[in-house]
């Protein structure tokens, strides 16, 4: 609200300006003039001084009507119903004025409601109380006194119709009467809102109390006397209707809360309700109309009991929707703030900058919201989920983070490329079958490679002497089968490694595997993974019993080693279908395939529509010299043509030719048909799945979006996924609930050992361990690969990663965590699930270099021309002085380093350099330079 005027004021309560003066000085405000202007809390507490007043001096008599009406005026369309009933009132009052409050009939059940506002009026005197209503409280009275014959309180109730009234509307306007008119009203009617009033009066805090003000006094004044009216009103319909009030209460309270203020709304509604009274619903209707019609409403409904508590509810829920609209967030910073269910979508390794763009504000308001969350997070740094969950919540966001498969989805969306819709149409269509996709997988020369030659070369397509020749990632092989010709397509890139890479990248392409186990041999580490891998996948297994040429093969020992890995072998009375063979010899290679057939047959329906743009998975690739990128493609539904416009990965271009495994030009492939495709401009990867674009522009915009989501997603990977050091507070903070462990060591029984123990470990019901994978041998790419699906941390006892793994690790933020004695391995895992764990750095030694010359130099401080003694010397790493091996400078660092005359990042032993060490001067010809890193201990 405004500020008001004095005399304003004073017109408003039906008094001259210099009675407003007065009572402000009384009230202890100093205003001077008139004209001057009071804040909505004083003119507040004015007039709740005022109608006490009033009553002393409305002993002239005068006022109490003209003075409602006033107040009515404003009220606008409330006040002509109001000020009759007041009219009356007014007359009435004067005769009833003392009893009111007491008596009449009707006024009993007003009367109890009325009593509570009335009885503090009341507590001045009777007269006061009668001449009371006339002046602005008159209003509440008179209409109490009204109310009261009609039923004041449940007026309050009644408030629908009431709410139409004035009263309702004006809280709308005001702030302040708002807040107050709901909430007494409702409460008190009539007569409440002298209570209300009053209190006002009495408490200067109350304008800030929305709620008691609003019934009371803010409702009142201003409002108030509108309210009142309506209060008046109110007791009409607000009598009983309180059944028909409650549905119109909701009703109302609603569209009261969408702001229907108009002032239509009221009347019709104050009126309706007026009238119908009864007929809650026609109030409840003309109530969601106008906001007050609402309030009204609401307030009756609360009279009748629990009501209060709804309204106050309501008023609350409203106010949030203010503040949450308007208010300033956290940290005192201004962040527009979303509803609670206002859904933003954010692509999973984002930064606060991103969100940012979202809802439109300064980023840098975003990070002092964080930081006021209890998070340092800086705009650009990648944030993961968890706390942008935390940072939604704060503002009112449903924060949705998008996997890069949805993001993909919803890039190729934008795009007008709906995979899904287009898959999910498909769906009921009779689409004709294509062939299987196999992965042949088993332990290390347990004969994959043989197998899958033999399959080669033993189904040669009839005509294509020589078989085939070329190595594409991929072939196809026809088999008879039930005197069909049938296709079966092979991954010609043996083992699960392939397999679970193109997984770690979404890339479902195995219908079904080959389980190649050594019939010599039996089931082994890596046989055990693929069987993991496959099943993780869901892919049907087909075990192909190798090597039963040799004279040691032991098919039926293979057969009860499956059985323990839920392998059951048909002639066991299970599903798997088990073939005796030899790669080498090629035997019953027929048989396989066959079994290949029937197993897809029995367990999977594999159709595609060739009918539409080619979708499908990059199998491998790679540069070439001549031709430029090289990718083996699979195409796995519609069909692939030169000339096509592709996009695979984030490589596009159109496809220039094609391939197949005989090394032939093929002109289109249809559904499992892989063919290797010349014209991309890049090389992707394997398991990028390619799709045929519309047009070049769009494959190349796609390409390029995809890229950039590449290279965010890299970024949010860099963050360490697990370490048993913070894996305590990552449990704490709900990110894990599992520690999920990957074992690899020298020697199975060491990890079986090391299995046993730490499944042992009981650190209560809340932390869970979890072996996700164990294996002999080093740590491989696999392994980095389930572990970042996973979450695991990698313990490798007495191995070490293959090559590259390491840094693929590191790329993954996976932690690979080493032993050598099972005990430390233990106590490390056992202290992790105990939050326990520290980590523990110690100084490592990375080389020393002996000083031969000093060159000092006035701008490059003094170099130190010197040869490398041991180890590397390195620019950038802590370093130290020491003669006569004596440290006389510590804490120095190799500023700079050159060879001849070039800066390098590092030198060798053997070879000499010039070191910088910055601004050190005691440095002589003999010391010696050693430097070290930090480096996190090993615990063992
Ligand atoms: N006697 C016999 N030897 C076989 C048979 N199949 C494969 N071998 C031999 O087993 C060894 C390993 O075969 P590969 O095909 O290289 O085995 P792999 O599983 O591909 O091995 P990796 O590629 O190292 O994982 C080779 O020396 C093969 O000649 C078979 O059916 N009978």
């Amino acid at each position: 609200m405004a500020k008001l005027r004095v005399h304003e004021l004073a017109k408003e309560l039906g008094v001259d300006s210099k009675t407003v003066l007065a009572k402000l000085s009384e009230l202890g405000e100093f205003v001077k003039t008139a004209s001057s202007t009071v804040e909505p809390p004083v003119a507040k507490r004015v007039r709740d001084a005022f109608p006490k007043q009033e009553s002393k001096p409305e002993g002239e008599g005068k006022p109490k009507a003209a003075a409602k009406p006033k107040g009515g005026a404003k009220p606008g369309p409330a006040k002509p119903a109001a000020p009759s009933p007041a009219a009356k009132s007014s007359d009435a009052k004067a005769d009833k004025a003392a009893a009111p409050a007491k008596p009449t009939p009707k006024a009993d059940s007003a009367k109890p409601a009325a009593k509570p506002g009335a009885a503090k009026p009341a507590a001045p005197s009777p007269a006061d109380l009668s001449q009371a209503p006339t002046p602005a409280d008159a209003a509440g009275e008179s209409k109490g006194d009204d109310v009261q014959f009609k039923a004041p309180k449940p007026g309050a109730r009644a408030p629908r119709s009431q709410a139409p009234k004035p009263g309702g509307p004006r809280p709308g306007n005001n702030p302040y009467s708002q807040s107050q008119g709901m909430a007494r009203p409702g409460q008190r009617g009539g007569g409440q809102q002298r209570s209300g009033g009053p209190r006002p009066g009495n408490n200067p805090f109350s304008s800030s109390q929305g709620m008691p003000r609003p019934g009371g006094s803010g409702g009142p004044r201003p409002g108030g006397g509108s309210q009142q009216r309506s209060g008046g009103p109110r007791p009409t319909p607000g009598p009983r209707p309180n059944p028909g009030m409650m549905p119109d209460r909701s009703a109302v309270s609603r569209p009261g809360a969408s702001g229907k203020p108009g002032g239509g709304g009221r009347g019709g509604r104050g009126r309706g309700g007026g009238p119908g009274g009864g007929p809650g619903c026609g109030g409840g209707f003309g109530g969601s109309r106008g906001g007050r019609g609402g309030r009204g409403s609401t307030q009756g409904a609360f009279g009748r009991g629990g009501g209060r508590v709804r309204g106050r509810k309501s008023k609350r829920a409203k106010r949030q929707e203010f503040e949450q609209q308007s208010a300033p967030s956290i940290g005192g910073v201004q962040v527009p703030r979303g509803d609670g269910t206002t859904e933003i979508r954010i692509r999973a390794g984002a930064s606060l900058t991103d969100f940012a763009d979202k809802i439109n504000v300064n980023p840098a308001s975003l990070v002092t919201v964080m930081f006021h969350l209890g998070e340092m997070v800086t705009a650009t740094q990648s944030v993961d989920e968890d706390t942008f969950q935390a940072l939604g919540a704060e503002l009112g966001y449903v924060v949705k983070v998008v996997s890069p498969e949805d993001e993909d989805r919803e890039l190729l969306e934008a795009f007008d490329i709906d995979l899904d819709t287009e898959a999910a149409e498909e769906e009921g269509e009779e689409l004709p079958p294509r062939p299987p996709v196999v992965t042949v997988m088993g332990h290390v020369d347990h004969g994959k490679t043989k197998l899958l030659d033999a399959i080669r070369q033993t189904n040669v397509v009839e005509g294509e002497a020589g078989g085939i020749t070329q190595h594409i990632g991929a072939y196809q092989v026809r088999v008879n089968h039930e005197g069909d010709d049938k296709m079966i397509t092979f991954i010609d890139t043996p083992g699960h490694e392939a397999f679970t890479a193109m997984r770690a990248r979404g890339a479902e392409v195995t219908d079904i595997a080959i389980l190649v186990v050594a019939a010599d041999d039996g089931v082994m580490p890596q046989t055990v993974e693929a069987i993991n891998h496959a099943q993780a996948a869901g892919v049907p297994i087909v075990v192909a019993i190798n090597k039963i040429d040799r004279d040691e093969a032991n098919p039926d020992k293979i057969k009860g080693q499956l059985t323990e890995y839920g392998l059951v072998p048909e002639e066991y009375g299970g599903d798997t279908m088990c073939i005796e063979v030899s790669a080498k010899q090629r035997l019953h290679i027929d048989d396989l395939l066959e079994a290949v057939l029937l197993t897809a047959d029995a367990a999977l329906e594999l159709t595609a529509n060739p009918d539409k743009d080619a979708r499908g998975v990059a199998i491998e690739a790679n540069l070439d010299k001549g031709r430029g990128s090289v990718a083996t493609v699979l195409v796995q539904s519609g069909t692939l043509t030169v000339g096509d416009s592709i996009v695979a990965g984030s490589a596009f271009g159109r496809v220039r030719a094609m391939f197949d495994e005989y090394g032939e030009n093929v002109a289109e492939a249809g559904p499992s048909r892989p063919v290797q495709v010349l014209g991309l401009t890049s090389v992707p990867s394997a398991g990028d799945s390619f799709i045929v674009a519309p047009d070049d522009r769009t494959a190349r915009q796609i390409a390029d979006k995809r890229a950039a989501a590449e290279r965010a997603a890299l970024l949010a990977k860099r963050r360490k996924r697990i370490s048993l050091e913070d894996f305590d507070a990552a449990l704490k903070e709900g990110k894990v609930e599992t520690l999920n462990l990957i074992l690899k060591g020298d020697v199975s029984g060491a990890v079986e050992a090391l299995e046993d123990s730490l499944l042992k470990i009981d650190v209560g019901e809340e932390v869970q361990l979890r072996i996700i994978h164990r294996g002999v041998g080093a740590i491989t790419q696999n392994d980095v690969n389930l572990a970042t699906v996973d979450n695991a941390v990698i313990v490798g006892f007495n191995v070490r990663p293959a090559e590259r793994v390491g840094e693929l690790a590191d790329a993954e933020g996976v932690e690979i965590k080493y032993y050598s004695v099972i005990y430390a391995a233990i106590e490390d895992i056992e202290n992790a699930m105990k939050g326990m764990l520290k980590p523990i750095y110690e100084e490592a030694q990375l080389g020393t270099a002996e000083i031969r010359q000093i060159f000092r130099s006035s701008k490059f401080g003094n170099i130190a021309g010197s040869i490398v003694r041991s180890g590397t010397i390195k620019r950038g790493t802590h370093a130290r002085l020491l003669r006569d091996g004596i440290v006389i400078a510590d804490n120095l660092k190799i500023e700079s380093l050159r060879r001849e005359k070039d800066d390098v990042t590092e030198v060798r032993e053997g070879y000499e350099c010039g070191i910088g060490l910055g601004a050190i001067k005691d440095i002589a010809e003999g010391d010696v330079i050693e430097t070290w890193e930090m480096r996190e201990k090993k615990r063992d």
